[in-house]
């Protein structure tokens, strides 16, 4: 019997990170409310999305009678003095948020859960970025590009936005998305390994 790993997500970049381990899978993305509760803590809020995610398309699946599966969902928010910012609701947002991160240190926590039919595990890692600063004009012609749109924080260091990063403690796949390191040792727990 084998069993077949499923990515929540309709992320390319976390569909990238995986092939990078050299893990067979299947995208199966699940839409969900990802607005925050009141007083939430970004960790907190972080995790609650990937558990929800994953649990979510685990029902969908299940009840289309899909067996033998392990699913593995993630969600990446910015903590920025103590709140949550997720991706940018339009351009104003985005230079909200870019202004205040410029010249400022800041966390990328990214949480990934894992589901199989005996349980589920959700682990947040936390990884801190340092930017340069970065002046209206830079911000301007970055919301131009459209890379800022679906990113958390409004920008992705994988891309135009990387010049904007000065400095990364901690894990860069987390940033983009999936903590490769840690996703590995998971999904291990889960019987999936390459
Ligand atoms: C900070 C940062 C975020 N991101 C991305 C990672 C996530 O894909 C995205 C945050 O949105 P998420 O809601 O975590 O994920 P998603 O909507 O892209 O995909 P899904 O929910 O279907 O899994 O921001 C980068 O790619 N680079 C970066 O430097």
């Amino acid at each position: 019997m084998s069993i077949s790993l499923i990515l929540a997500s309709a992320s390319p970049r976390r569909t990238a990170l995986l092939d990078q381990m050299g893990l067979s899978h299947r995208q199966f993305p699940v839409d969900i409310d990802e607005s925050p509760l009141a007083d939430e803590s970004p960790e907190a809020m972080v995790m609650r999305l990937a558990e929800q995610k994953a649990a979510t398309a685990w029902q969908r699946l299940s009840a289309a009678g899909e067996t033998d599966m392990v699913v593995l969902a993630s969600d990446t928010l910015i903590a920025f003095n103590g709140k949550p910012l997720g991706k940018p609701a339009d351009r104003e947002d985005c230079f909200t948020m870019l202004r205040s991160l410029s010249d400022n240190e800041h966390e990328v926590l990214t949480a990934i859960s894992v589901k199989d039919d005996q349980g589920s595990k959700t682990q947040c890692i936390c990884t801190k970025v340092q930017f340069a600063p970065v002046s209206d004009d830079d911000i301007a012609a970055y919301w131009d590009t459209g890379e800022p749109a679906d990113k958390a924080g409004s920008y992705a260091i994988q891309g135009i936005g990387g010049q904007f990063v000065k400095s990364v403690s901690g894990s860069v796949s987390s940033v983009i998305g999936l903590p490769l390191y840690e996703t590995r040792c998971l999904l291990k727990e889960f019987g999936i390994s390459k």
